[in-house]
């Protein structure tokens, strides 16, 4: 059974492979030790921690099978970005052009260097490792997230964002990234993507053009990228697109991929989880849920067969899932049908 619970610092080695296959462009995994050994350590205090204001806490998960103790995967959340570090977007927004007298009218687009996003939630650090990537696993990965969400709301901005991926080759070039750089910077995009995953941003706020872009001036190639995801993020848009999820025109600043936001409380699997009383013992259901308990700290989330009772507001598991959620006769879980 593939299980979602908090990292600790013996995931290290498996967050580090995790690093290595995600490849270029998966800015929240950089291959650093020290980086990564920081944010495991970051996601144990911020699980520990009790939260009266939303702050700088990060929260990142691993996916476990039970049977092998085997890592999947990973998947997070930041509780509000921007606070210690800006958190920098462009905005693709359209402008009119036009004189009557010399009949002429063109609506060209704009990129508007901006932090709207500051304060917001974050989903982030996505990554099901290849062999893994059938059945509902991507799915739990992804929607464990806004089990977590809709039961411990007083954590988390009332809008969440993710910020996708976007366009890059298997070298790490970058077709948004490749006009910045003649124009404006002299450096590959594998590194400024490296940099900024280390935090390293100052870098943008010294280099970066502030001062809005006329799309239609940048190469073609750069322009056909703004707004689209990697092939191997595709699937991760979809799942949010499902639960509600859109873009509202801000792009990444380096590769132009999307980000997409929600408020919390029109999530699709925050508005429809339902919240039951588990009892133990065997059952011949049929239907899959994603289901998680109650615990922040000891969050634990899996997806698997339960018996509901809606009306009794009653959830049948197996034993073995009560154990892997770490539930008792009598807890409460929330769950939602797949
Ligand atoms: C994202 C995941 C975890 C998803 O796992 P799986 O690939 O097993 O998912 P899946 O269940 O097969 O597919 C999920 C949904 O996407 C659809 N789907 C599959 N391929 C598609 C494609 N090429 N274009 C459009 N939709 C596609 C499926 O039909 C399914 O929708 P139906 O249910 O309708 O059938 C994985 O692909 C992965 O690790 N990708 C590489 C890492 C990555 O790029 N991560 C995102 C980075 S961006 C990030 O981390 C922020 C976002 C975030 O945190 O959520």
């Amino acid at each position: 059974m593939l299980v979602i619970r908090p990292i600790t610092a013996t995931d290290y080695p498996a967050l580090m492979r995790c690093a290595e296959e995600s490849g270029h462009g998966f800015t929240s995994l950089p291959v650093n030790e020290g980086m990564l050994r920081n944010r495991i350590a970051h996601s144990e205090e911020s699980f520990a921690k009790e939260v009266t204001e939303i702050g700088t806490e990060g929260y990142l998960m691993v996916a476990e099978d039970t049977d092998t103790g085997e890592v999947a995967g990973t998947t997070g959340i930041e509780a509000a970005i921007g606070l210690d570090t800006p958190f920098y977007t462009y905005h693709l927004s359209t402008v009119v052009h036009a004189s009557r007298r010399l009949d002429v009218h063109n609506v060209v687009k704009l990129l508007t260097f901006g932090n709207n996003y500051t304060g917001n939630s974050e989903l982030c650090t996505l990554f099901l490792r290849p062999e893994w990537r059938k059945g509902l696993n991507g799915r739990l990965l992804s929607k464990a997230r806004f089990l977590m969400m809709a039961e411990h709301t007083h954590r988390f901005s009332p809008t969440v964002i993710a910020e996708m991926r976007g366009v890059s080759d298997e070298d790490g070039h970058s077709p948004f990234w490749e006009w910045l750089k003649e124009h404006f910077f002299s450096i590959d995009f594998t590194h400024a993507d490296y940099l900024t995953g280390i935090g390293a941003k100052g870098f943008i706020a010294d280099l970066m053009p502030k001062l809005p872009i006329y799309v239609n001036l940048l190469s073609e190639k750069a322009q056909a990228v703004i707004g689209q995801v990697h092939d191997n993020t595709a699937p991760a848009l979809r799942l949010l697109e499902q639960e509600g999820f859109t873009c509202r025109g801000y792009v990444n600043i380096f590769d132009a991929g999307p980000m997409v936001e929600c408020e919390v409380r029109n999530i699709e699997s925050v508005r429809h989880s339902l919240r039951c009383r588990v009892e133990i013992g065997e059952h011949s259901s049929s239907h899959d849920y994603l289901i998680s308990n109650t615990s922040f700290e000891n969050f634990r989330a899996t997806v698997g067969k339960v018996a509901v009772d809606g009306e009794r507001n009653i959830a049948i598991i197996s034993p073995a899932m009560a154990t892997a959620l770490q539930l008792q006769q009598g807890d409460m879980v929330r769950l939602m049908g797949q």
